[in-house]
């Protein structure tokens, strides 16, 4: 029996652990030096920071750790399929377990000496699910004894009665390892096995083409050669059921390289579009932004089957080429096809222009409709109704124009390229067939050579058609695709914990502070010093336009300033990180940047605190928004805090959402709450209560209101 606790890694070790079960299996980690989890993390293994610090450190190292839940019958299949993961095992989860290879039978971890062992994989599953079954094994065993099973086959009936009983209950949490989706797609690849099974597909596609030509000489000897005999029609059936194989093994490669890819492009786009910078955002709008999202399915379908498709077309193309070599006519049909891959060439430049001028048109489209949409009330409120559809027709006129020259220009490419070179490359065989100046096998195969040449060409056009769509799908995917490179960069600093800061100690300190949104000439804030200290409660008053906003989104960490400096606790952004700043500083954003999620008003509540939440999160939330006045509200909802609310859910009013916004704020547990003009939609009672809640619950405060 082995004491797998003692092949586990203790908590305060997380950061090494990590870097060595990356680098043993082979996912490159970025090396650096982490921080260990800090006291405060340490002190209660079994809340949600510890999984917190673990993501945050698997994206220092350039990865992404994915958290699983499994439950009793799902362990095998975890510890089968997961590797390479991190488990967390012994009480309250405090020991992590490194698992490099996965198995049925035997799994390998990595032990602390950092040599790989070779562990049974029951006794991983023993000591994953006893905490949870060992309550209820006496049971079990009290049951099976009055069967009268003895020895083994007892022991198996106690396991499969827990296992069927028991089967759906939660046990330990899995971090599954992978490059992160920022990662270089190189990387990517690789590690997904991409670049081998690409290899393989066109290995067995190669072995097809040789396996058809090899069909074909023996039908040209057969027929030319006036050969009868069974042997030979033998072997040639044999070659035609050889093919069969050859082209079921490629169909499923193909289809596991489209789910991966497809898998891995969605990751990426999806963390690019939640990277996309701020000011993007604004300045394309939310219709331009869905538009891009919508072609980003392009890139996926189109991309990747263009990709495949046109590596079995350059193939064909390869294999005709020497074919036709050997031919009657060899400088001619070269010749010719040359002239007819260039004349495709151009073709597929031509449908490629018309389709970014389409794909353009139908962008703006969307643009319109969603900003149609979402101003629809403020339509139907301020505009005449004639007035509606002013420009619809217009613009729809103008998509179908160009949709038709797309139309147009893909059907010339679909049926000229193909078919014309089949009547040219004919045409070219006909006086060697007329004069009789070659031999008949030779004729024969040139005639091979004109159709495999044919369906490579037929092929190109199907590949070159879909990569067209991706190449202008990916340029409108670009700012996401670019967002993701940048995603995790610096995002998570170094991963240091410390303690509240003290009372009276400065939070956040600001000198010399400057800042120019992009294209604009003048700074909003010049020369600023501010110092806000625990214990502090600020008011910021000023006129419109002033700059206030964008003062408390610096001291949030929501934007950078362009000069002078900003310190947390006295550490910089980059040390600290978007992240680890966030978990000191809550802002609630003015009214209109601020979003209520159509979702549970608890999910919109505890947003920043990870989800799904602790009973003890769940009270404190009902505590905070009955010390705002939302009490009464609370008990109207049906549902209370599991009510839905937002856009399709309950309609919350003005003074309610703010107050939501607010308690989003203090309920982040951080050391400053900074609140832009939340109060302004609050009457002058509920103005005094919400305030009383925000001035005992806040460490810190700095208000921004109008005087
Ligand atoms: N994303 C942006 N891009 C360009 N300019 C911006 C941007 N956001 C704000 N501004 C400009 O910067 C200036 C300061 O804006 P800010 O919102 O910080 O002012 P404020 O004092 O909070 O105003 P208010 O009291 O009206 O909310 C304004 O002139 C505004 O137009």
């Amino acid at each position: 029996m082995v004491d797998l606790l003692a092949l586990g890694w203790p908590l305060a070790r997380a950061g090494e652990a990590l870097t060595v079960l990356a680098a043993q299996a082979g996912l490159q980690p970025r090396l650096r030096e982490l921080a260990a989890p800090g006291a405060a993390v340490l002190a209660d293994p079994a809340d949600a920071s510890v999984e917190r610090w673990l993501a945050g450190a698997a994206a220092n190292l350039g990865l992404e750790a994915e958290a699983v839940d499994t439950d009793i019958a799902g362990v095998d299949d975890l510890l089968r399929a997961a590797a390479p993961a991190v488990l967390r095992v012994g009480p309250g989860g405090g020991t992590l377990l490194l698992l490099l290879r996965g198995g049925r039978r035997d799994l390998v971890l990595v032990a602390p000496d950092l040599r790989p062992r070779r562990v049974p994989a029951a006794e991983v599953r023993r000591l994953v699910c006893e905490p949870v079954l060992a309550p209820l094994r006496g049971r079990a065993e009290a049951l099976v004894d009055r069967t009268g099973l003895k020895g083994q086959r007892r022991e198996r009936a106690v396991e499969l009665l827990l296992r069927e009983r028991l089967g759906v209950l939660r046990v330990g949490r899995a971090f599954v390892l992978r490059p992160s989706p920022a990662a270089p797609l190189l990387r990517l690849l690789r590690a997904e096995g991409l670049l081998a099974r690409a290899t393989a597909l066109a290995g067995l596609h190669a072995a097809e083409l040789a396996l058809m030509i090899a069909a074909w000489a023996l039908i040209g000897d057969l027929v030319f050669a006036g050969r009868t005999d069974a042997g030979w029609s033998q072997a040639w059936l044999l070659l035609l059921l050889t093919i069969v194989p050859c082209r079921m093994g490629q169909a499923a490669i193909a289809g596991d390289i489209l789910q991966r890819a497809g898998a891995l492009l969605k990751r990426r786009l999806l963390v690019g579009a939640l990277a996309l910078p701020d000011d993007l955002t604004r300045r394309e709008g939310a219709g331009l932004l869905l538009g891009r999202v919508l072609e980003t399915a392009a890139v996926e379908s189109l991309g990747l089957r263009g990709g495949l498709v046109s590596l079995v077309a350059a193939l064909e193309f390869a294999a005709a080429v020497p074919i036709l070599a050997l031919g009657p006519a060899p400088a001619l049909h070269l010749a010719l096809l040359a002239a007819w891959a260039a004349l495709g060439v151009v073709l597929v430049r031509r449908t490629g222009r018309h389709l970014a001028a389409w794909t353009d048109t139908r962008g703006e489209l969307t643009h319109h409709l969603v900003e149609a949409m979402v101003g629809h009330r403020t339509r139907l409120a301020q505009e005449a109704p004639e007035r509606w559809h002013d420009d619809d027709d217009a613009r729809l006129v103008r998509v179908l124009a160009r949709e038709a020259r797309l139309n147009h220009s893909e059907s010339l490419l679909v049926a000229l390229l193909p078919r014309g070179w089949l009547v040219l490359g004919l045409a070219a065989l006909l006086p060697a067939f007329v004069t009789g100046s070659a031999p008949p096998a030779t004729v024969a195969a040139a005639i091979g050579g004109v159709l495999l040449a044919q369906r490579g060409l037929a092929t190109f056009v199907v590949g070159a058609t879909a990569l067209l769509g991706c190449g202008v799908a990916v340029r409108q995917a670009l700012p996401m695709l670019r967002a993701a490179e940048s995603a995790d960069a610096g995002a998570h600093g170094l991963m240091l914990s410390f303690p509240p800061v003290p009372e009276g100690q400065p939070i956040v300190v600001a000198r010399g502070l400057g800042f120019r949104y992009p294209g604009r000439e003048r700074p909003v804030l010049r020369d600023v010093d501010l110092e806000v200290a625990a214990g502090d409660r600020l008011l910021l008053e000023g006129g419109s336009g002033g700059g206030k906003s964008t003062l408390g989104a610096l001291m949030a960490g929501l934007r950078e300033p362009t000069s002078g400096l900003v310190l947390l606790a006295g550490l910089d952004r980059p040390t600290l990180g978007l992240v680890g700043w966030r978990r000191r500083v809550a802002a609630a954003p003015q009214f209109h940047e601020n979003h209520v999620v159509t979702a549970p008003l608890a999910f919109n509540l505890l947003m920043g605190r990870g989800w799904p939440p602790t009973q003890a999160q769940l009270a404190e939330a009902d505590a905070v928004c009955r010390e705002l006045g939302l009490g009464e509200l609370l008990e109207r909802m049906p549902s209370g805090l599991q009510q839905m609310v937002g856009e399709t859910g309950w309609q919350l009013s003005h003074g309610e959402r703010s107050r939501l916004f607010i308690a989003r704020a203090l309920l982040q547990d951080v050391d400053l709450v900074v609140l832009d003009e939340s109060f302004a939609a609050l009457d002058p009672a509920t103005l005094q209560q919400a305030l009383r809640c925000v001035l005992t619950r806040a460490r810190a405060v700095l208000v921004i209101a109008h005087p």
